[in-house]
């Protein structure tokens, strides 16, 4: 339930083991500042005024107890992050002092902020919009250079933009349209062909907007990479030379990985996942048997497969054996041990267009195989237009469907319907759109959209 009104708090920085050496509690609503100053004691001669800090102690008023020596910052309303009263409490970090401040807090009547509600409160209040603040979620989860980036695009508002430009001209057609239901005889009628052509400029302006989605999806969760193959082929090694680490195990012995090893790297701004696997084989080892069904699981859940070849070894019945599932699946050759003499390979080079070579002991090929991957996963994929906003899947479930009601209102006119049907699928495009720029909000959408947050968020 969505309640304004109310004065929420919650721990606006990371909450984990280790320590941090800074946490902050955070108060947001009418009675932020009357509850920071019932549980703050800082020199009587310095007065709260707005984004001016104090120092002082926060002091159990029961108790008399002091809790943490502190920094305070009130953001009075409504130049604030939620537009509401905001103090925040800049306390030691680790997880006693911030969790005593905020349970003090709350037992001076805040209640306990949900996940998002700071940032919930600050759309509501009409300080950011909607696409802003799911960018927000999208800023703090980044993992690349490149996702940040994005996601400060949209916070900026350049995603809400476009959409609501869209929007607007929906609404000018609608206007039109309906004038004709209202007022038919007093008006010229309908000009079938321009509105036919002002949808299908709406209609490329949302195709070029959908076609960020899968940029958006690839920068935010990245590319899971699976790397398989014979045993003793070098998959460990190329996982080492291209994480520039030692954390799988090498040795000349075929079936030492026994495990899936992971190791997260970016590459051209895409948070990637690798995954080590065991090498597969038929094998009586009960150990090893469990490891080789957990390379197959890692290979069939992968978003690419890199398969590594022994050069030297070619192509063997156990590459057949493993590649055969594999067949359909987004794959990349990487032949290795390419620094030792090899058989002619050009007739499998010749069925694996996509291969690059790699000495993985000698870290050679590292580039190459990233270029490799960058050019798969880009494939038809990045449009020249809007290379900086992408959306999320949220926002391209609703722009899909306005897109689809937007192609039944052209559908409508070409069967020469009545004015009737064109309005409705109209309207349904500019709800869909609404829904994206937030201008048209249910509250269970809402809840939803922000439950991803985190808490203090
Ligand atoms: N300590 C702290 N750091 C933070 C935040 C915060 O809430 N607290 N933020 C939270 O996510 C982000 C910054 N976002 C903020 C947005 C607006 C205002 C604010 O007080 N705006 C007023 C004053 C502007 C002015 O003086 O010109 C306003 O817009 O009226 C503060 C933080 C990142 N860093
Ligand atoms: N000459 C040469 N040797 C390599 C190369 N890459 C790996 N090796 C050697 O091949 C052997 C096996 O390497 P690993 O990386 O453990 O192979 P793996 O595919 O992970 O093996 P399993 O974990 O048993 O499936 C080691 O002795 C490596 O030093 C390479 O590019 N050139
Ligand atoms: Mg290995």
């Amino acid at each position: 339930m969505i309640q304004l009104g109310t004065t929420i708090a919650a721990i606006a920085t990371a909450i984990v083991p280790e320590q941090g050496s800074i946490g902050i509690v955070r108060l947001s609503g009418p009675e932020a500042v009357a509850i920071a100053q019932r549980i703050f004691r800082g020199r009587k001669d310095r007065a709260w005024s707005s984004h001016q800090v104090l120092y002082g102690h926060v002091v159990d008023p029961n108790s008399q107890t002091v809790i943490d020596e502190v920094l305070l910052l009130p953001m009075l309303a409504p130049r604030s992050y939620t537009k509401e009263d905001v103090v925040e409490l800049h306390c030691h970090g680790g997880l006693m002092p911030v969790q005593q401040v905020l349970q003090l807090c709350l037992s001076q009547g805040a209640k306990l902020a949900q996940p998002g509600e700071f940032t919930l409160r600050a759309v509501l209040n009409g300080r950011l919009e909607l696409t802003q603040a799911e960018s927000i979620a999208d800023l703090v989860g980044a993992k690349s250079p490149q996702a940040a980036q994005m996601a400060l695009a949209g916070l900026q508002g350049k995603l809400a933009q476009p959409i609501r430009q869209i929007r607007a001209q929906c609404l000018d057609l609608l206007a039109e349209i309906e004038a004709r239901l209202d007022f038919a005889d007093d008006l010229p009628p309908l000009a079938e062909a321009g509105i036919h052509t002002a949808l299908n400029q709406l209609l490329e302006e949302l195709e070029i907007i959908l076609s960020t989605a899968n940029r958006g999806e690839l920068l935010r969760t990245g590319l899971k990479v699976a790397i398989v193959g014979r045993p003793n082929v070098g998959k460990s090694s190329l996982l080492n030379a291209w994480s520039r680490t030692d954390r799988a195990i090498v040795t000349d012995l075929p079936g030492t990985t026994r495990d899936v090893v992971e190791s997260s790297l970016v590459v051209g701004g895409i948070p990637i996942q690798v995954l080590d696997t065991a090498g597969m084989r038929d094998t009586e080892d009960q150990v090893e048997k469990i490891g080789v069904e957990r390379s197959r699981q890692a290979a069939s859940q992968a978003d690419l497969v890199l398969f590594v070849l022994d050069a030297q070894a070619g192509w063997t019945e156990g590459d057949q054996a493993i590649y055969e599932p594999l067949k359909s699946r987004p794959l990349l050759l990487v032949i290795n041990k390419i620094d030792l003499a090899t058989p002619d390979l050009t007739p499998i080079l010749e069925q694996f267009p996509c291969h690059v070579k790699t000495a993985a002991a000698q870290g050679t090929g590292i580039t190459e195989l990233e270029q490799a991957i960058l050019e798969q996963v880009h494939q038809g994929q990045v449009t020249a237009a809007n290379l900086d906003i992408a959306i999320n899947q949220r926002q391209g479930a609703t722009l899909t469907q306005a897109w689809q009601s937007l192609k039944q209102v052209q559908q409508a006119i070409a069967e020469q319907l009545p004015l009737d049907f064109w309005t409705i699928d109209l309207r349904a495009a500019i709800t869909a759109l609404g829904e994206v720029t937030g201008e048209e909000l249910t509250e269970s959408m809402l809840a939803r959209i922000f439950s991803q947050f985190c808490i203090g968020k």
